[in-house]
């Protein structure tokens, strides 16, 4: 060590504390804080509040707040963020478009942020939305609010990718998710762990906790700590104690801040109604739509196929306007993509099932329109709470009713919802029925998908428990076919089953199996409807799959394949069939009415008695004479004996020994057979061959013996002029203007050149003509080859020679 040591460590040790002098600074300020902001939870008076920056809230909250101008908290906000910080469970229960996503997710900040959660804490909070949708907005609002603290937050939803999920479900300490994926992970992926969770957010309690998502539910919980703080939120909420007992809650503290308001829907929103028939429904949207091309409007169906319908009808129809549509069945990416388009554009009508309905911020919505009739007020109030949102929204919202739907108005009134009638000219309505019709002519996918909407629409209507308003039997079936272009009505196989049913109760009323086989097809019906249900979330329906599946057993009671019961009648008819047997067992029957039993050997013995062959067959001819069948004669005398001798039963023993016998001779036939077989091969190759050799001679090299025509040969004295007989040269054409056909010359020349065969084919009487394509081919092709020069040139040389 020297002199200088002591001083260095000296400055070391100051270096060291000038470093983390800052840091502890920090932390120090901000536990200080962090106190400060708990000493003041109890002292929070809702009343008090006018802005957020009277809640105690720590700094980036608030200015996470400002950036996105949340000045002056809402109701159910000044309600709620006190009592959610105290600590408290909360049943908030507030208009839709009130401001619930930041009564949730301002506490969740605060909760987490004062108790200095770091990522390596894992799950801190937990947000359960039914919808992706949904979920994805909670998520982008927190995004937005939030951003200034250092918690990471995910999204973990259906349809996105599971591993990149997975990877990072350690790291997040907030989390919004839909039931089905959040049961997915905690059930599949190791890294998933919520133990340490502080609080837990139902948005659309009730919606959460409804059947469909019952079984998921339940299995979250079982999964959660119970020392947990638990936040319920909806603008129609549960007050079931069953529910609130489902989630631990005993005593939660009821926010809900428009409980004595005049109405439950904003009052920024005006609603009216319309009672049409059902041929005109189609008619009256397609008017509406014309009259609101510059405007936002959302249209609700009841099922999938049936937005899937107007979309692609409209599509066809060409309104003048942008058109969407969203639906449960759609790729999630392609719903994400609608989402947002509808978000951002101003003049556009989107189509929707019930998946749209509940909690989405669409922002500046002109007009929502129930097309079908609500499920229940319920879900009126949601649908129609996508208008007139936030401070300063407004909106409409038009109910379509059908004449015997308008009894859910007075369920309406008594909610505490205003809505008014209002009459539509019927000379206003522009229908554009004969272009649809032609239109699903000339498209058959349309056709199709036009008949799906239809039975989708029938069935989602059987479905619906409130059978006072949802009455199949008052549906025009076929004016609503037709009003969707469909001139013959799909055949709704639930319906026919019904009715047949009906015929069977009235037929056989006393037969106890009909009545249970009535009772289960009830039953039946039931399942078979859950398709309507698809627009939900996706765990609805697996839900509604299994119930189907536990369904399909039942039904198979009573049908084979479970299409029709016109198949139940079939199979009552084959009962009675069954009776009606063969001639055995008619006796057997008789037999069995007479009270002696019957064995199969006495049966066997009065066979015998009756010298009946069984199984034989005897083969006639035309004329009705029996033909013996060679091949079963016998032919050893063993077995003549043995078939002579008759006796009841059988030797085995001699019966092998005759099949030995008869064997032999088997063999000799079948060597018999192959032998002939053999021969006949033979012969008709032999005939092939001479068949083939007589082709070679009609276009083959010519025989010796043929008497050859040789006139066709070119005059050589024309062609190479005149030339000593010294000069022949054996490789050319003689110059010999010997003429003959039989000169020596000719027959050297012969020898050398091979006569094309047009000449001999002429000799044979096929006609030359039948060869001339082939001729003029080799010219063009010859010629195609040259170029002009060569082609004056050859010409010149033939001419040349022709005057020689
Ligand atoms: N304090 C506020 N000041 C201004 N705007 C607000 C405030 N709080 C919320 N909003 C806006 O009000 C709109 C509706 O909010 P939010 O979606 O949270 O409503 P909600 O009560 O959850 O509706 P729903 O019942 O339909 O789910 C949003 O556009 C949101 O940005």
């Amino acid at each position: 060590m020297t002199k200088d040591e002591p001083h260095k460590k000296k400055n070391e040790k100051k270096k060291k504390h000038k470093l983390f002098t800052p840091r502890k600074k920090k932390s120090v300020e901000e536990d200080a804080a962090i106190q400060y902001l708990k000493a003041q939870y109890d002292k929070i008076v809702s009343d008090e509040i006018k802005t957020f920056k009277d809640f105690p809230l720590s700094q980036k909250t608030l200015k996470g707040l400002k950036e996105n101008n949340y000045i002056v908290p809402t109701d159910i906000q000044k309600q709620a963020i006190g009592y959610a910080l105290q600590g408290k469970d909360i049943l908030g229960a507030a208009k839709t478009g009130s401001g619930k996503t930041l009564a949730f997710l301002i506490p969740i900040l605060e909760i987490l942020f004062c108790k200095k959660w770091t990522r390596l804490d894992g799950v801190g909070a937990l947000v359960i939305s039914p919808t992706r949708e949904l979920a994805y907005q909670i998520y982008e609002t927190l995004r937005k609010v939030g951003h200034l603290h250092d918690f990471s937050a995910g999204l973990i939803i259906g349809g996105q990718n599971l591993k990149f999920e997975r990877k990072r479900m350690d790291q997040i300490n907030i989390l919004i998710s839909t039931p089905g994926r959040l049961l997915q992970h905690m059930d599949e992926n190791p890294l998933f762990d919520c133990s340490q969770l502080q609080i837990l957010i139902l948005d659309e309690a009730d919606r959460c906790l409804d059947l469909g998502f019952e079984t998921t539910m339940n299995a979250i919980i079982e999964n959660l700590p119970p020392n947990r703080q638990t936040l319920l939120f909806s603008a129609t909420q549960t007050k079931s104690v069953k529910d609130l007992a489902r989630l631990s809650l005993s005593f939660p503290t009821y926010v809900a801040p428009h409980e004595q308001a005049a109405t439950v829907t904003p009052e920024a929103l005006q609603q009216s109604y319309i009672v049409c028939e059902i041929d005109n429904k189609l008619g009256t949207l397609w008017s509406f739509i014309r009259n609101h091309l510059k405007q936002k409007v959302l249209v609700f169906m009841a099922t999938c196929k049936q937005v899937k319908y107007m979309y692609e009808l409209f599509c066809k129809l060409r309104p003048g306007v942008s058109l969407l549509a969203l639906y449960g069945t759609l790729h999630q990416e392609k719903r994400e993509r609608i989402y947002q388009e509808f978000c951002r554009k101003s003049n556009v009508i989107l189509f929707a099932t019930d998946l749209a309905s509940r909690g989405l911020d669409f922002p500046k919505v002109n007009w929502v329109i129930q097309y079908d009739c609500p499920e229940n007020v319920d879900t009126y109030i949601h649908r129609a709470g996508r208008t007139a949102r936030g401070v300063l929204g407004k909106g409409e919202g038009l109910l379509i009713l059908l004449q015997h739907e308008e009894s859910f108005v007075e369920e309406l009134k008594k909610s505490k919802i205003p809505i008014n009638k209002i009459s539509v000219d019927p000379s206003k309505i522009m229908s554009p029925q004969r272009k649809i019709e032609s239109l699903l002519s000339d498209n058959t996918d349309l056709k199709q998908s036009a008949q799906r909407a239809f039975v989708s629409y029938v069935k989602s209507v059987s479905l619906m428990k409130n059978k006072d308003i949802f009455n199949i039997q008052l549906l025009d079936t076929d004016a609503y076919a037709r009003s969707l272009g469909l001139i013959i009505p799909p055949r709704i196989k639930f319906m026919y089953k019904k009715m047949n049913i009906n015929k069977v109760s009235e037929k056989v009323t006393t037969d106890d199996t009909i009545k249970k086989l009535k009772s289960k097809a009830g039953d039946d019906e039931g399942s078979d409807l859950s398709e309507s249900e698809t627009d939900n979330t996706p765990i609805l329906q697996q839900t509604k799959k299994v119930k189907e599946k536990k369904d399909i057993p039942k039904f198979d009671f009573h049908s084979d394949n479970g299409d029709s019961d016109e198949d139940v009648f079939i199979k009552v008819k084959k009962k009675n069939v069954e009776v009606d047997m063969t001639a055995p067992e008619e006796e057997y029957t008789q037999s069995k009415k007479k009270g002696k039993p019957l064995t199969k050997a006495a049966i066997a013995k009065k066979i015998l008695k009756k010298k009946i062959k069984v199984n034989t067959t005897v083969k006639f001819t035309e004329d009705g004479e029996a033909i013996d069948d060679d091949k079963k004669d016998v032919k050893s005398e063993l077995a003549k004996q043995f078939i002579n001798e008759n006796v009841g039963g059988i030797d085995i023993e001699k019966a092998k020994e005759v099949l030995r016998e008869e064997d032999k001779f088997d063999k000799i036939r079948f060597r018999e057979k192959v032998k002939a077989k053999h021969k006949e091969q033979k012969r008709k190759l032999k005939n092939k061959k001479k068949e083939d050799d007589g082709e070679k001679d009609d276009f083959g090299s010519q025989s010796d013996s043929d008497d050859v025509d040789l006139s066709w040969l070119p005059d050589p004295d024309r062609v190479y002029g005149e030339k000593d007989d010294s000069d022949v040269d054996l490789t050319k054409p003689s110059n010999d203007n010997n003429t003959g056909s039989g000169s020596e010359d000719t027959e050297i020349y012969e020898k050398y050149h091979r006569p094309p065969k047009r000449k001999l084919l002429e000799n044979k009487g096929i006609p030359q003509e039948s060869i001339a394509p082939r001729k003029v081919k080799k010219i063009e092709e010859v010629s195609a080859s040259l170029s002009v020069q060569e082609a004056e040139a050859l010409a010149m040389q033939l001419l040349k020679s022709k005057r020689k």
